[in-house]
């Protein structure tokens, strides 16, 4: 069967995401949302600091009892108690005239309107000679200063870092809300694939692919788990498709989708209504998407060549990802740059040739790594970003401006 006009690169992605709608959220405990997004805004319940305590290891005293204390005339003052964090003492108040011992973090006594640190002082136990004065407030770190009852602390849709998480735990929230990681499921298809490990014969290859879409989905946030290799026929490759959909948000498949004689992806889901089409872009040609299993779980099948498919997940199954984590921007940002070396580039596609990129905020040079070969994984692996070559041209000078996507950035 001829294949269809080619879809461009824009709409194939938009023809994905507009058929991806984001997981529904739910409370996660902390540590799970590490790189999630926020699906709720989250306001302060309580006040940091809770209550008025002592930024020093010292003595809490009235400032107008010390305000004359040098180490040349000293001021002497009883040490009625201490308190320790978290070790409530019952000293709620501090009379005139008295000292009480203070750690750190302890709650200052009313009363009391300053600490004056163990260094000042002789640390006295029944009584504390004071060399020093503190300013009125110093050294005591004041309920609220930081966050206000009512304050909002994440909004939603914010990416959820280590200081979100150490903050959500600070107010007392042990969970927030936000969307779960996808499961993702990869298979790799074809006959003359090994696992890594095993022996080879000589017309196999090993399945860096697997590997390959596994990662790049465990990077994207998503929980992946790497099926490993099917064989090129139908009937093996939709029993095992099937049994994996239990635990699938996403299918990627690798390999099978183009004009081959065993192309047993397109052979086996074509009948069940996904989409198979050439989208204009270089590598990645050969694109299928659609949706499989009661569940209608979303399928991507990408092409074999080991370029091509992790380009195919860079540009149509991270941003799917994305949006079904809650995350955005969907697709990853674009720089510019300047191309170190000519290149060309086939008309009417976009190409995605591998490159370097060198130098520092707005001064970016991109030299091209390899060639445009969709085999060539060795030069994937030492390249750190793509070179966009836009479907119109066909030629770039040395010197000219490219965009070019930053592989391995968070974003
Ligand atoms: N007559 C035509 N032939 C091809 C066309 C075309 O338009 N007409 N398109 C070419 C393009 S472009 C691509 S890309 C590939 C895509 O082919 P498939 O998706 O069907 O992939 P396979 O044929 O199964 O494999 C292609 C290539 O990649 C190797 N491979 C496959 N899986 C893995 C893996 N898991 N790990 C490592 N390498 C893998 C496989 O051995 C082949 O060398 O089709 C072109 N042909
Ligand atoms: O378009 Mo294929 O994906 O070049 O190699």
């Amino acid at each position: 069967m001829a294949d269809p006009d080619p879809r461009s690169v824009e709409q194939h992605l938009e023809q994905v995401l507009a058929a991806i709608e984001p997981l529904s959220a739910h409370p996660q405990p902390l540590m799970e949302a590490l790189g999630l997004a926020a699906a709720e805004d989250v306001v302060a319940g309580v006040q940091l600091p809770g209550f008025d305590n002592s930024a020093m290891d010292g003595y809490a005293v009235r400032r107008a009892d010390v305000a004359t204390a040098t180490a040349e005339s000293p001021v002497h003052l009883p040490v009625v108690g201490e308190i320790g964090a978290g070790q409530s003492t019952g000293l709620l108040a501090l009379a005139p005239g008295t000292a009480a011992k203070i750690m750190t973090g302890a709650p200052v006594p009313s009363g009391a309107d300053c600490v004056v640190p163990y260094e000042w002082t002789d640390r006295g136990v029944a009584q504390v000679r004071v060399e020093r004065a503190p300013e009125v407030g110093q050294h005591v770190r004041l309920a609220g200063e930081d966050v206000a009852v009512g304050d909002l602390l994440v909004e939603a849709g914010t990416v959820l870092g280590p200081r979100h998480l150490g903050l959500l735990a600070s107010v007392g929230r042990s969970t927030v809300v936000s969307r779960p990681r996808p499961r993702v499921v990869v298979l790799s298809t074809g006959s003359e694939l090994r696992d890594p490990g095993q022996p080879l014969g000589t017309d196999s290859i090993y399945d860096g692919n697997s590997f390959l879409l596994a990662a790049s989905a465990r990077r994207a946030g998503a929980i992946a788990y790497r099926v490993g290799i099917v064989p090129d026929e139908p009937r093996a490759f939709l029993d095992a498709l099937e049994d994996q959909l239990v635990r699938a948000d996403v299918v990627v498949t690798s390999g099978g989708v183009s004009q081959g004689d065993f192309d047993v992806v397109k052979e086996a889901l074509r009948p069940h209504g996904v989409w198979f089409g050439p989208v204009a872009m270089q590598p990645g040609k050969p694109q299928g998407f659609g949706f499989v299993g009661e569940d209608r779980v979303p399928i991507f099948t990408l092409p074999g060549n080991p370029v091509s498919s992790y380009i195919s997940f860079e540009t149509f199954v991270l941003p799917a990802l994305r949006k079904l984590m809650g995350l955005r921007p969907h697709a990853r940002p674009q720089v510019r740059a300047r191309l170190t070396h000519a290149v060309t580039s086939p008309a009417g596609k976009r190409q995605f040739l591998r490159g370097e990129l060198d130098g520092s905020g707005s001064v970016l040079q991109v030299a091209p790594v390899g060639g445009p070969g969709s085999h060539l994984i060795g030069d994937l692996a030492a390249s750190d970003c793509l070179i966009v070559v836009p479907e119109d041209v066909t030629a770039l000078a040395a010197g000219d401006p490219v965009s070019v996507v930053r592989l391995d950035e968070e974003f």
